[in-house]
């Protein structure tokens, strides 16, 4: 089992990765909270195929627990499903140092440690993160929260687990396209800041899709990238800006398609993002074309889409895109912020970017012919 800390001072916790953690989750609890009661968050789908192994391995470490299942889906993270939950943990008259368990991808833990957050003015809060981009990203670092027609993530608090479990043995049942999706996450971290990860996954790529010791290692070396960057900067004052790269274009698009899984989920957004983020960056003249061509040819060979013309039903427009834009939580003073790059794991911060410019980019790429579709396969 391989342990990644997370240095926070008294906020400080591990993140476990290993297969087959599952059954040792209320050994890994006892040994660094008290543990007496806890509530299960998870979706239908991953309680269909985890809750009772979490609920054996509880039980067996003497916890007791209740369990709270909602709808799997972008929609759960929303005010009618967390005004939910919230009622169903007082309901059950959880106090406040027992434990949220949340189980499941990055739409669970978003909501379960955002109510984690709210409840009783703070729960203790476990993650089990169940699908690849809970593993690599969502569960680790402590952002919390729901969405609202205005945008994505648009409602939450800052909340950091008390211990992040990654069961690597779980992603083989992950559907495929969720895979896919979570990957761009991976892939994210070498485009931030680590050509040499951005290089290794290029060589390796296929072997983390088929479940080799490589993915071990990506997602290992992922865990790591993210909590080196909390652990520098917990509240997004600075370099954790970085770990949005792609966010701004992909959340504006995943607006745009009414958080609609038929048509765009969030790992796809931020692949769309980033090799947006990228073509943007040569059109600006800080980054070379060679460079936004690699990244374009890295996300397609693992089946994701680069180009927001290939969505499914896409029509959007320049107008209604900067309007989410618009609304992203790195504006600053009303100036846009984007994460631009100046080659691969050369990601920067660029404040004030002309609204103009982005305009004209968003244009061009509308009326680019349309782009292959990606592969759908579940
Ligand atoms: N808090 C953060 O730092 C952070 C980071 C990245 C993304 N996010 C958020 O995470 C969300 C996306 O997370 P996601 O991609 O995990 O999506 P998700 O939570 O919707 O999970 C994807 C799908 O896979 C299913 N699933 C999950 N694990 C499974 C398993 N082991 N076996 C079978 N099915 C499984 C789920 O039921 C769901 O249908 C978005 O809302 C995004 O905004 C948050
Ligand atoms: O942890 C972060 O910081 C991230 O930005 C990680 C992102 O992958 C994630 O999608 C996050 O939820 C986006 O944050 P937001 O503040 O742009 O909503
Ligand atoms: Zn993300």
């Amino acid at each position: 089992m391989s342990s990644v800390h997370v240095e926070l001072g008294e906020r400080s916790y591990d993140v476990l990765v290993a297969a087959n953690l599952i059954p040792n989750l209320g050994r890994h609890m006892a040994a660094r909270m008290d543990a007496r009661r806890a509530a299960i968050i998870t979706d239908e789908n991953v309680g269909r195929l985890y809750l009772e192994p979490v609920r054996r391995a509880l039980s067996d470490a003497e916890i007791d627990c209740v369990e709270i299942i909602v709808a799997p889906g972008e929609a759960s993270k929303s005010f009618a499903t967390l005004e939910r939950v919230v009622r169903e943990l007082l309901a059950a008259r959880l106090e406040r140092s027992d434990i949220v368990v949340a189980l499941g991808g990055g739409v669970v833990g978003d909501l379960a440690g955002f109510a984690a957050a709210i409840t009783r003015r703070g729960m203790t809060l476990v993650q089990v993160a169940t699908s690849l981009l809970a593993q690599v990203d969502s569960s680790v670092g402590g952002k919390t929260g729901i969405n609202t027609p205005e945008g994505k993530n648009l409602v939450g608090a800052f909340f950091q687990p008390r211990l992040v479990l990654a069961d690597t043995g779980v992603l083989d049942t992950l559907p495929p396209r969720e895979f896919r999706a979570g990957y761009a996450e991976v892939a994210k971290y070498g485009l931030i800041d680590d050509a040499d990860f951005f290089a290794w996954l290029e060589e390796n790529q296929p072997d983390v899709f088929s479940g080799k010791d490589a993915r071990g290692e990506a997602i290992r070396r992922s865990v790591a990238a993210k909590a080196r960057v909390v652990a520098a900067d917990e509240r997004e004052a600075g370099v954790r800006a970085l770990l949005n790269l792609g966010h701004t274009f992909g959340h504006a698009l995943e607006a745009a398609c009414n958080y609609d899984a038929s048509r765009i989920i969030h790992g796809e957004g931020v692949a769309i993002g980033m090799a947006m983020a990228h073509r943007f960056s040569v059109q600006q003249g800080f980054c070379a074309p060679e460079a936004a061509e690699r990244v374009e040819r890295h996300l397609a060979a693992a089946g994701l889409p680069t180009h927001m013309n290939s969505i499914p039903g896409s029509g959007f427009s320049t107008s209604e895109l900067m309007d989410h834009i618009a609304q992203d939580k790195k504006v600053k003073a009303g100036r846009l912020t984007f994460i631009l790059s100046r080659g691969i794991g050369q990601a920067f911060i660029a404040e004030d970017i002309a609204p103009h410019s982005v305009e004209a980019f968003l244009t061009d790429e509308l009326a680019a012919k349309p782009a292959p579709a990606p592969q759908t396969g579940e």
